[in-house]
């Protein structure tokens, strides 16, 4: 048994604590670097190999949008700029319609973007970034087997089958959607879980340059809204588009041949085909299968002083909102925050990272619900399109008293609960100054009537059309 001890005597009079984080996703590289810039002995335990020397790197999504949270916590670690520089900014969504025609919906003011990141090369940035600390160690190979949170003992498991047990003072779960550490939560009492698939999966094709340039415009997420369903594009450095198809599993089932393939993309997106390239389209339809997404919540986050869940592993969201990792970054500089706060007592630190953190990460898993459907629907909406004016220009003209929940959300650090509050309150407050403002126009336009009636015969379209156009309006 491997007792992880700390690597020098500390400093101060603070007992020099030894961290082991499970899981070298995301979540779990970028906390191995918060941690050992805070000075704390980091050893990260990664189930695959080292994925800046495999071959392949299999993995979810290709590209990922990265915005202001997640920004923050890269900024703490000195490593916005790096990858800042190796994103695409995506200015607004590029709606497609039907016809082919393609309307803009800018995200926000003119320099607010969200930024396409290459999944794979961000986590090979943060692994090279953590192994620059001396007091940081990667251990890869070294799946999760079991551990006890009574003792912090760890059993992981390696891929020639030998075991290695290994004790730390706070175990970090950063395993992602399917924890290995959230599994022992799950047996102890008091513990709130819940999971809940969408009947929705989701299939990754790829658009390849035209002529060695994008296809589509670049700086856009490219959306085709089909209401009940959506397929939309991120922009690669390569010059390539990863689409992405979302659709009922039903919807996906009952597509078995190439052809039908085609037929499905000539009837919903036919613009898309000549760009993805239709032999392309019928091989890559069939090469994986249509994947599951799963939305986990659960709490508290924390076992006594012995283990904390971050990331997916303590909140795995649907990925409509392009949260999901911007969430589990902002875990890190939250809990960071909260360490700074309580010098460091672990007790303390995790109990409360738990209770400020449950409630937004709840409600950012509840907005990426909602944004699917926004992006699928709401987005071919007239009333949509129009509040979005209407709140773009509130926002201007009040930028304290009204901020549209999208820039809350992606451009600031709102907590993802007030967001939501405010987005309630705000949405109530202009629904019923529009209703009163149309009220107040129409009794106004009533009043000049009565004051000085028409003459009916002047009028340039007659009575009895004029009603029947009112009657025409009125039926659905
Ligand atoms: C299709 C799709 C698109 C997405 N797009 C976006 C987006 O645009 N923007 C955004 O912010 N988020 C997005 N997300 C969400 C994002 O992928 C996740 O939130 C993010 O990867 C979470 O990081 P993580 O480190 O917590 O988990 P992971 O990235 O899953 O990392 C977990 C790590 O733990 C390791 N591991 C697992 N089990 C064990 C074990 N037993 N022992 C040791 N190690 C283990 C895994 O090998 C892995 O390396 C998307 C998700 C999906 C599915
Ligand atoms: N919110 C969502 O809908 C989902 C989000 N994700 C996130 O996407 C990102 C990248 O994922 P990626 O690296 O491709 O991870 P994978 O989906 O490939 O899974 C990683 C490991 O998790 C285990 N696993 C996979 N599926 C299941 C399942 N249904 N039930 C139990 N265990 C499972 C497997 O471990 P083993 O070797 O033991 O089989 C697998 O090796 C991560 O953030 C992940 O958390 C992933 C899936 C869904
Ligand atoms: N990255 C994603 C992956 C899957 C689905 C959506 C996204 C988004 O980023 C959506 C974007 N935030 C939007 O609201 O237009």
């Amino acid at each position: 048994q491997k007792v992880l001890n700390a690597m020098e005597e500390p400093s101060d009079n603070r007992q020099k604590k030894v961290v082991a984080v499970v899981g070298g996703g995301l979540v779990g590289a970028l906390n191995a670097c918060f941690f050992a810039k805070r000075g704390l002995d980091v050893e990260v335990f990664e189930s695959r190999e080292d994925i800046r020397q495999a071959k392949v790197v299999k993995g979810r999504s290709i590209n990922l949008a990265l915005s202001h949270r997640g920004r923050q916590a890269l900024k703490h670690v000195g490593m916005e700029e790096k990858i800042v520089s190796q994103g695409i900014p995506m200015h607004a969504r590029m709606i497609h319609s039907l016809n082919g025609k393609q309307s803009p919906i800018p995200y926000g003011k003119k320099s607010q973007y969200i930024l396409s990141v290459d999944r794979a090369n961000l986590n090979k940035q943060l692994l090279t970034e953590a192994e620059t600390y001396p007091n940081a160690k990667l251990n890869f190979d070294h799946k999760l087997q079991d551990w006890s949170a009574e003792k912090g003992l760890m059993t992981f498991v390696r891929s020639d089958g030998t075991k290695e047990h290994i004790q730390a003072d706070l175990i970090v779960g950063c395993d992602g959607a399917f924890s290995a550490i959230r599994k022992q939560f799950l047996r102890r009492s008091r513990f709130n879980y819940s999971q809940t698939y969408i009947p929705h999966g989701y299939m990754e094709l790829t658009m390849p340059p035209i002529n060695g340039e994008f296809a589509m415009k670049p700086n856009y997420l490219h959306i085709w809204p089909r209401n009940t369903f959506m397929m939309i594009a991120l922009p690669n450095l390569d010059k390539t588009f990863t689409c992405t198809l979302f659709m009922p599993f039903d919807e996906f089932e009952k597509i078995t041949t190439g052809d039908q393939v085609i037929e499905f993309f000539q009837k919903c997106f036919p613009d898309s085909i000549p760009l993805i390239g239709a032999d392309a389209l019928r091989e890559d339809y069939f090469r994986l299968p249509a994947q599951a997404m799963v939305s986990v919540k659960c709490s508290p986050y924390h076992i006594g002083d012995k283990c904390v869940l971050m990331g997916d592993a303590a909140h795995a969201v649907v990925p409509f909102y392009g949260q999901g990792m911007n969430a589990g970054f902002e875990d890190c500089i939250v809990f960071d925050e909260i360490m700074e706060q309580f010098n460091e007592d672990l007790a303390a630190v995790l109990a409360e990272y738990s209770r400020v953190r449950v409630p937004d990460d709840h409600a950012i898993a509840d907005l990426a619900m909602y944004n699917y459907v926004e992006m699928r629907a709401h987005v071919n909406s007239k009333w949509f399109l129009f509040r979005k004016h209407v709140d773009n220009i509130l926002h201007f003209v009040m930028p304290k008293t009204i901020i549209p929940l999208y820039t809350m959300v992606t451009f600031t650090r709102t907590r993802y609960h007030k967001a939501v509050e405010r987005w309630q309150w705000q949405d109530k407050v202009i629904n019923r100054g529009l209703l009163f403002s149309a009220a107040g126009a129409a009794l106004g336009g009533v009043f000049l009537l009565i004051k000085n009636p028409p003459d009916v015969n002047k009028l340039s379209i007659p009575a009895e059309k004029m009603w029947s156009r009112l009657a025409a309006l009125r039926s659905p």
